[in-house]
Protein backbone atom coordinates (compact mmCIF):
# COMPACT_ATOMS: atom_id res chain seq x y z
CA UNK A 1 0.00 0.00 0.00
CA UNK A 2 1.45 3.41 -0.78
CA UNK A 3 1.97 5.94 1.91
CA UNK A 4 -1.01 8.13 2.06
CA UNK A 5 -1.99 11.60 3.69
CA UNK A 6 -4.73 13.31 4.47
CA UNK A 7 -5.74 16.42 6.59
CA UNK A 8 -8.76 16.44 9.20
CA UNK A 9 -10.18 19.35 11.51
CA UNK A 10 -10.12 18.08 15.05
CA UNK A 11 -11.09 20.05 18.14
CA UNK A 12 -7.71 21.07 18.79
CA UNK A 13 -6.81 22.42 15.65
CA UNK A 14 -5.90 20.98 12.49
CA UNK A 15 -4.70 17.61 12.72
CA UNK A 16 -2.60 15.99 9.62
CA UNK A 17 -2.18 11.75 9.26
CA UNK A 18 0.04 10.49 7.09
CA UNK A 19 0.22 6.48 6.83
CA UNK A 20 3.58 5.10 6.40
CA UNK A 21 3.87 1.68 6.47
CA UNK A 22 1.81 0.37 9.10
CA UNK A 23 2.38 3.27 11.45
CA UNK A 24 0.22 6.24 11.28
CA UNK A 25 2.14 9.72 12.71
CA UNK A 26 -0.21 12.22 14.34
CA UNK A 27 0.96 15.78 13.93
CA UNK A 28 -1.31 18.09 15.33
CA UNK A 29 -1.08 21.38 15.70
CA UNK A 30 0.29 22.24 19.39
CA UNK A 31 0.96 18.60 20.32
CA UNK A 32 4.14 16.54 19.88
CA UNK A 33 4.14 13.64 16.97
CA UNK A 34 2.65 10.83 18.07
CA UNK A 35 3.57 7.40 16.47
CA UNK A 36 0.46 4.93 16.31
CA UNK A 37 0.74 0.99 16.44
CA UNK A 38 -1.20 -1.34 15.10
CA UNK A 39 -0.25 -5.28 16.96
CA UNK A 40 -1.77 -8.32 16.96
CA UNK A 41 -0.70 -10.36 19.56
CA UNK A 42 -1.51 -14.16 20.13
CA UNK A 43 -2.68 -15.94 23.91
CA UNK A 44 -1.20 -19.04 22.57
CA UNK A 45 -2.82 -21.43 24.77
CA UNK A 46 -1.89 -25.28 25.84
CA UNK A 47 -4.57 -28.19 27.11
CA UNK A 48 -3.11 -27.59 30.76
CA UNK A 49 -4.23 -24.38 30.70
CA UNK A 50 0.18 -22.66 29.99
CA UNK A 51 0.40 -19.94 27.76
CA UNK A 52 3.08 -19.11 25.48
CA UNK A 53 5.21 -15.80 26.30
CA UNK A 54 8.26 -14.70 24.56
CA UNK A 55 11.27 -12.66 26.04
CA UNK A 56 12.25 -10.10 24.04
CA UNK A 57 16.00 -10.20 22.18
CA UNK A 58 18.47 -7.99 22.32
CA UNK A 59 18.76 -4.60 19.97
CA UNK A 60 15.22 -4.48 19.94
CA UNK A 61 12.71 -2.07 22.20
CA UNK A 62 12.75 -2.93 25.54
CA UNK A 63 15.27 -6.10 25.69
CA UNK A 64 14.43 -8.48 27.74
CA UNK A 65 10.85 -8.17 28.72
CA UNK A 66 8.40 -10.66 28.03
CA UNK A 67 5.53 -10.57 25.67
CA UNK A 68 3.13 -12.02 23.48
CA UNK A 69 4.20 -13.61 20.64
CA UNK A 70 2.78 -11.42 17.46
CA UNK A 71 4.15 -8.20 15.62
CA UNK A 72 3.06 -5.37 13.81
CA UNK A 73 -0.28 -5.18 11.12
CA UNK A 74 1.49 -4.80 7.74
CA UNK A 75 -0.52 -2.33 5.28
CA UNK A 76 -3.47 -4.49 3.81
CA UNK A 77 -3.94 -6.87 6.71
CA UNK A 78 -6.27 -7.68 8.83
CA UNK A 79 -4.77 -8.31 12.62
CA UNK A 80 -5.92 -11.61 12.55
CA UNK A 81 -4.07 -12.11 8.81
CA UNK A 82 -1.15 -10.23 10.16
CA UNK A 83 -1.11 -12.76 13.44
CA UNK A 84 -1.20 -15.80 10.95
CA UNK A 85 2.08 -14.92 9.65
CA UNK A 86 3.69 -13.70 12.71
CA UNK A 87 2.81 -16.87 14.05
CA UNK A 88 4.68 -18.55 10.85
CA UNK A 89 7.69 -16.05 11.14
CA UNK A 90 8.53 -15.87 14.90
CA UNK A 91 7.39 -19.54 16.00
CA UNK A 92 7.43 -21.80 12.96
CA UNK A 93 4.02 -22.41 13.84
CA UNK A 94 0.78 -22.72 11.29
CA UNK A 95 -2.54 -21.62 12.38
CA UNK A 96 -5.55 -21.40 10.09
CA UNK A 97 -7.61 -18.44 9.81
CA UNK A 98 -10.98 -19.94 11.31
CA UNK A 99 -8.71 -20.60 14.85
CA UNK A 100 -7.69 -17.50 15.57
CA UNK A 101 -10.03 -15.94 18.12
CA UNK A 102 -10.95 -12.40 18.87
CA UNK A 103 -10.54 -11.71 22.48
CA UNK A 104 -9.75 -7.90 23.40
CA UNK A 105 -8.31 -4.76 22.53
CA UNK A 106 -6.05 -3.06 24.50
CA UNK A 107 -4.23 0.68 23.67
CA UNK A 108 -1.41 1.47 25.42
CA UNK A 109 1.01 4.86 25.11
CA UNK A 110 4.59 3.65 25.15
CA UNK A 111 7.38 7.07 24.82
CA UNK A 112 8.41 6.04 21.24
CA UNK A 113 4.63 5.11 20.05
CA UNK A 114 0.87 4.78 20.71
CA UNK A 115 0.04 0.62 20.38
CA UNK A 116 -3.19 -0.96 19.57
CA UNK A 117 -2.78 -4.36 20.50
CA UNK A 118 -5.26 -6.78 19.40
CA UNK A 119 -5.68 -9.83 21.46
CA UNK A 120 -6.37 -12.98 20.11
CA UNK A 121 -6.83 -16.50 21.52
CA UNK A 122 -5.47 -19.48 19.59
CA UNK A 123 -6.00 -23.09 21.20
CA UNK A 124 -5.16 -25.21 17.98
CA UNK A 125 -1.86 -24.85 16.05
CA UNK A 126 0.41 -27.47 14.27
CA UNK A 127 4.12 -27.15 14.80
CA UNK A 128 6.27 -26.89 18.06
CA UNK A 129 7.10 -23.27 18.84
CA UNK A 130 10.62 -22.61 18.19
CA UNK A 131 12.34 -19.02 19.31
CA UNK A 132 13.19 -17.16 15.82
CA UNK A 133 13.27 -14.05 16.88
CA UNK A 134 13.06 -14.18 20.89
CA UNK A 135 15.85 -15.17 22.92
CA UNK A 136 13.77 -17.70 25.34
CA UNK A 137 10.17 -19.02 25.28
CA UNK A 138 7.89 -19.84 28.11
CA UNK A 139 4.78 -21.40 29.16
CA UNK A 140 3.33 -19.83 32.09
CA UNK A 141 -0.10 -21.19 33.46
CA UNK A 142 -2.01 -18.03 34.61
CA UNK A 143 -2.50 -16.48 37.08
CA UNK A 144 1.21 -17.71 38.21
CA UNK A 145 3.98 -15.53 36.51
CA UNK A 146 6.97 -17.57 36.51
CA UNK A 147 8.75 -14.73 34.27
CA UNK A 148 9.57 -11.16 34.28
CA UNK A 149 9.24 -8.09 33.34
CA UNK A 150 6.28 -8.36 31.13
CA UNK A 151 5.70 -5.25 28.56
CA UNK A 152 3.70 -2.93 30.39
CA UNK A 153 0.51 -3.00 28.24
CA UNK A 154 0.76 -6.68 29.11
CA UNK A 155 -0.08 -6.73 32.75
CA UNK A 156 -4.11 -6.54 32.29
CA UNK A 157 -4.00 -9.29 29.97
CA UNK A 158 -2.16 -11.26 32.14
CA UNK A 159 -4.69 -11.23 35.04
CA UNK A 160 -8.03 -11.12 32.15
CA UNK A 161 -6.25 -14.66 31.59
CA UNK A 162 -7.08 -15.98 35.08
CA UNK A 163 -11.00 -15.68 34.60
CA UNK A 164 -12.64 -19.30 34.13
CA UNK A 165 -14.48 -19.61 30.49
CA UNK A 166 -17.24 -20.92 32.54
CA UNK A 167 -19.43 -18.76 34.81
CA UNK A 168 -22.26 -20.17 36.84
CA UNK A 169 -24.98 -18.04 37.87
CA UNK A 170 -26.54 -19.24 41.38
CA UNK A 171 -30.31 -19.87 41.41
CA UNK A 172 -31.14 -20.83 45.28
CA UNK A 173 -34.33 -18.16 45.76
CA UNK A 174 -36.04 -19.76 42.81
CA UNK A 175 -35.81 -23.28 43.82
CA UNK A 176 -37.33 -21.67 47.16
CA UNK A 177 -39.77 -20.13 45.82
CA UNK A 178 -40.74 -23.46 44.24
CA UNK A 179 -40.99 -25.03 47.58
CA UNK A 180 -37.73 -26.45 47.42
CA UNK A 181 -36.47 -26.87 50.78
CA UNK A 182 -33.34 -24.73 51.78
CA UNK A 183 -31.21 -27.95 52.44
CA UNK A 184 -31.99 -29.28 49.09
CA UNK A 185 -31.62 -26.34 47.58
CA UNK A 186 -27.87 -25.65 48.50
CA UNK A 187 -27.09 -29.39 47.94
CA UNK A 188 -28.28 -29.31 44.54
CA UNK A 189 -26.01 -26.25 43.68
CA UNK A 190 -23.29 -27.71 45.54
CA UNK A 191 -23.91 -30.90 43.21
CA UNK A 192 -23.82 -28.55 39.96
CA UNK A 193 -20.71 -26.78 40.73
CA UNK A 194 -18.65 -30.11 41.17
CA UNK A 195 -20.15 -31.49 38.09
CA UNK A 196 -19.40 -28.11 35.85
CA UNK A 197 -15.64 -28.12 37.73
CA UNK A 198 -15.35 -31.40 35.93
CA UNK A 199 -15.29 -29.55 32.92
CA UNK A 200 -12.64 -26.54 34.13
CA UNK A 201 -12.32 -24.03 36.02
CA UNK A 202 -15.30 -22.00 37.00
CA UNK A 203 -16.55 -18.26 37.96
CA UNK A 204 -19.45 -18.69 40.10
CA UNK A 205 -21.39 -15.73 40.30
CA UNK A 206 -23.94 -15.71 43.69
CA UNK A 207 -27.15 -13.81 42.84
CA UNK A 208 -29.10 -14.17 45.78
CA UNK A 209 -30.65 -12.22 48.56
CA UNK A 210 -28.55 -11.69 51.04
CA UNK A 211 -28.94 -13.77 54.04
CA UNK A 212 -28.68 -16.64 51.32
CA UNK A 213 -26.10 -15.58 49.54
CA UNK A 214 -23.78 -15.74 52.91
CA UNK A 215 -25.27 -19.61 53.26
CA UNK A 216 -24.76 -20.11 49.67
CA UNK A 217 -21.11 -18.92 49.39
CA UNK A 218 -20.50 -20.35 52.65
CA UNK A 219 -21.36 -23.78 51.37
CA UNK A 220 -19.53 -23.53 48.10
CA UNK A 221 -16.36 -22.21 48.86
CA UNK A 222 -14.94 -25.38 50.12
CA UNK A 223 -15.58 -26.99 46.81
CA UNK A 224 -13.33 -24.23 44.93
CA UNK A 225 -9.88 -24.87 43.62
CA UNK A 226 -7.01 -22.13 43.28
CA UNK A 227 -7.97 -21.39 39.66
CA UNK A 228 -12.21 -20.92 40.24
CA UNK A 229 -13.09 -17.01 41.42
CA UNK A 230 -16.35 -16.12 43.19
CA UNK A 231 -17.82 -12.90 42.84
CA UNK A 232 -21.22 -11.69 44.70
CA UNK A 233 -23.90 -9.78 42.69
CA UNK A 234 -24.98 -7.52 45.94
CA UNK A 235 -23.63 -4.77 47.88
CA UNK A 236 -19.21 -4.13 47.68
CA UNK A 237 -19.25 -4.22 52.03
CA UNK A 238 -21.02 -7.70 51.91
CA UNK A 239 -18.40 -8.69 49.29
CA UNK A 240 -15.66 -7.61 51.32
CA UNK A 241 -16.60 -9.15 53.89
CA UNK A 242 -17.39 -12.66 52.81
CA UNK A 243 -14.01 -12.20 51.14
CA UNK A 244 -15.34 -12.71 47.22
CA UNK A 245 -15.18 -10.56 44.10
CA UNK A 246 -18.28 -8.42 43.04
CA UNK A 247 -21.16 -8.46 40.44
CA UNK A 248 -22.51 -5.14 39.04
CA UNK A 249 -26.06 -5.29 37.28
CA UNK A 250 -26.17 -2.97 34.26
CA UNK A 251 -28.17 -0.10 36.61
CA UNK A 252 -25.60 -0.34 39.63
CA UNK A 253 -22.67 0.35 36.69
CA UNK A 254 -24.56 3.11 35.52
CA UNK A 255 -24.54 5.20 38.92
CA UNK A 256 -20.75 3.86 39.48
CA UNK A 257 -18.33 6.89 38.90
CA UNK A 258 -15.30 4.84 39.99
CA UNK A 259 -14.94 0.97 40.33
CA UNK A 260 -15.18 -0.46 43.49
CA UNK A 261 -12.15 -1.51 45.08
CA UNK A 262 -12.27 -5.23 45.08
CA UNK A 263 -10.03 -7.48 43.30
CA UNK A 264 -12.27 -8.94 40.84
CA UNK A 265 -15.09 -6.66 39.89
CA UNK A 266 -17.67 -7.40 36.86
CA UNK A 267 -20.92 -6.04 35.60
CA UNK A 268 -23.88 -7.28 33.61
CA UNK A 269 -24.55 -5.41 30.46
CA UNK A 270 -27.21 -5.11 27.78
CA UNK A 271 -26.13 -2.83 25.11
CA UNK A 272 -22.70 -0.89 23.89
CA UNK A 273 -23.29 1.98 26.16
CA UNK A 274 -23.12 -0.11 29.53
CA UNK A 275 -20.39 -2.38 27.70
CA UNK A 276 -18.14 1.02 27.62
CA UNK A 277 -18.97 2.30 31.11
CA UNK A 278 -17.37 -1.61 32.50
CA UNK A 279 -14.19 -0.20 29.90
CA UNK A 280 -14.11 3.03 31.37
CA UNK A 281 -14.29 1.91 35.04
CA UNK A 282 -11.56 -0.72 34.07
CA UNK A 283 -13.86 -3.34 35.06
CA UNK A 284 -12.56 -6.81 34.96
CA UNK A 285 -15.27 -8.40 32.53
CA UNK A 286 -18.34 -8.31 31.52
CA UNK A 287 -21.26 -10.04 30.67
CA UNK A 288 -23.67 -9.21 27.58
CA UNK A 289 -26.77 -10.79 26.31
CA UNK A 290 -29.37 -12.28 26.35
CA UNK A 291 -27.48 -13.92 23.24
CA UNK A 292 -30.61 -16.40 22.69
CA UNK A 293 -34.19 -15.66 23.70
CA UNK A 294 -35.20 -16.11 27.12
CA UNK A 295 -38.64 -16.53 29.13
CA UNK A 296 -37.03 -14.43 32.30
CA UNK A 297 -36.49 -11.86 29.74
CA UNK A 298 -39.40 -11.76 27.61
CA UNK A 299 -39.60 -8.14 26.69
CA UNK A 300 -35.98 -7.67 25.77
CA UNK A 301 -34.73 -8.88 21.97
CA UNK A 302 -32.05 -11.56 21.63
CA UNK A 303 -28.72 -10.36 20.22
CA UNK A 304 -28.14 -13.52 18.52
CA UNK A 305 -24.49 -14.09 17.93
CA UNK A 306 -24.54 -11.95 15.65
CA UNK A 307 -25.27 -8.89 17.48
CA UNK A 308 -23.38 -10.27 20.19
CA UNK A 309 -20.44 -9.82 18.34
CA UNK A 310 -21.15 -6.40 16.59
CA UNK A 311 -21.24 -5.06 20.73
CA UNK A 312 -18.56 -6.85 21.88
CA UNK A 313 -16.03 -6.48 18.62
CA UNK A 314 -13.00 -4.17 19.84
CA UNK A 315 -14.17 -4.21 23.78
CA UNK A 316 -10.94 -3.60 26.21
CA UNK A 317 -11.82 -6.18 28.92
CA UNK A 318 -13.16 -10.26 28.50
CA UNK A 319 -17.21 -10.42 27.78
CA UNK A 320 -18.53 -13.50 28.30
CA UNK A 321 -21.97 -14.42 26.31
CA UNK A 322 -25.53 -15.00 28.54
CA UNK A 323 -28.91 -15.83 27.90
CA UNK A 324 -30.33 -19.70 26.99
CA UNK A 325 -26.55 -21.05 26.73
CA UNK A 326 -24.92 -23.77 28.28
CA UNK A 327 -21.22 -25.54 28.21
CA UNK A 328 -22.20 -26.84 24.47
CA UNK A 329 -21.97 -23.60 23.22
CA UNK A 330 -18.52 -22.48 24.11
CA UNK A 331 -17.00 -23.01 21.05
CA UNK A 332 -19.52 -20.48 19.42
CA UNK A 333 -19.12 -18.27 22.17
CA UNK A 334 -15.56 -18.07 21.32
CA UNK A 335 -16.02 -17.63 17.66
CA UNK A 336 -17.79 -14.66 18.41
CA UNK A 337 -15.06 -13.26 20.56
CA UNK A 338 -16.73 -14.21 23.86
CA UNK A 339 -13.95 -14.77 26.62
CA UNK A 340 -16.86 -17.54 27.83
CA UNK A 341 -20.35 -18.81 28.67
CA UNK A 342 -22.33 -17.58 31.32
CA UNK A 343 -25.10 -19.66 32.29
CA UNK A 344 -27.90 -20.10 34.99
CA UNK A 345 -30.11 -23.32 34.84
CA UNK A 346 -28.18 -25.10 31.95
CA UNK A 347 -25.19 -25.82 34.72
CA UNK A 348 -27.18 -25.60 37.51
CA UNK A 349 -29.93 -28.19 37.56
CA UNK A 350 -30.09 -30.81 35.06
CA UNK A 351 -33.47 -31.72 36.03
CA UNK A 352 -34.68 -28.15 35.03
CA UNK A 353 -32.12 -27.69 32.07
CA UNK A 354 -33.72 -31.40 30.60
CA UNK A 355 -37.20 -30.38 31.25
CA UNK A 356 -36.80 -26.37 29.62
CA UNK A 357 -33.34 -26.05 27.21
CA UNK A 358 -33.94 -22.25 26.74
CA UNK A 359 -34.76 -21.81 30.49
CA UNK A 360 -31.97 -19.47 31.75
CA UNK A 361 -33.49 -17.38 34.03
CA UNK A 362 -36.60 -19.20 34.29
CA UNK A 363 -37.86 -20.19 37.80
CA UNK A 364 -38.33 -23.63 38.34
CA UNK A 365 -42.07 -22.91 39.02
CA UNK A 366 -42.31 -21.35 35.20
CA UNK A 367 -40.12 -24.25 34.42
CA UNK A 368 -42.76 -26.97 35.33
CA UNK A 369 -45.95 -25.27 33.26
N1 LIG B 1 4.24 -8.72 19.98
C1 LIG B 1 3.87 -8.04 21.04
N2 LIG B 1 4.05 -6.68 21.07
C2 LIG B 1 3.67 -6.04 22.16
C3 LIG B 1 3.06 -6.72 23.27
N3 LIG B 1 2.79 -5.81 24.23
C4 LIG B 1 3.18 -4.61 23.78
O1 LIG B 1 3.12 -3.56 24.37
N4 LIG B 1 3.73 -4.74 22.51
C5 LIG B 1 4.27 -3.64 21.73
O2 LIG B 1 3.80 -3.68 20.41
C6 LIG B 1 4.86 -3.40 19.47
C7 LIG B 1 5.10 -4.66 18.69
O3 LIG B 1 5.91 -4.47 17.71
P1 LIG B 1 6.91 -5.58 17.09
O4 LIG B 1 7.17 -6.65 18.07
O5 LIG B 1 6.45 -5.92 15.76
O6 LIG B 1 8.04 -4.69 16.82
P2 LIG B 1 9.42 -4.29 17.36
O7 LIG B 1 9.29 -2.94 17.92
O8 LIG B 1 10.04 -5.32 18.19
O9 LIG B 1 10.24 -4.33 16.05
P3 LIG B 1 10.24 -4.00 14.54
O10 LIG B 1 10.10 -2.50 14.46
O11 LIG B 1 11.56 -4.48 14.12
O12 LIG B 1 9.12 -4.73 13.90
C8 LIG B 1 6.05 -3.02 20.29
O13 LIG B 1 6.05 -1.63 20.53
C9 LIG B 1 5.79 -3.76 21.57
O14 LIG B 1 6.42 -3.19 22.65
C10 LIG B 1 2.90 -8.12 23.21
O15 LIG B 1 2.44 -8.78 24.13
N5 LIG B 1 3.32 -8.73 22.08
Amino acid sequence: MGDRARLAFRPGGLAVRARLGGATWLAAQGASRVKRVEVAAAVLRRDDGAVLLGQRAEGTFCPGYWEFPGGKVEPGETPAQALVRELAEELEIAVAPEDVLPWVVREHAYAHAHVRLHFFRIVRWSGEPRARIHAALAWVRPPAMTVAPLLPANGPVWKFLALPERMLVSGVAAMLEAGEPLAGALERQEDALVRARALGSVLVQVREPAALAEALVRRLRPQLGPEDLLVLNGEVDAARALGTGLHLPQRRLESLSRRPDLPWVGASVHEASALHRAEALALDYAVLGPVRPTRSHPGTAALGWQGFEEIARGASIPVYAIGGLGPADLEDARRAGAHGVAGIRAWWSQVYCDSSPDSDGLSPAEARR
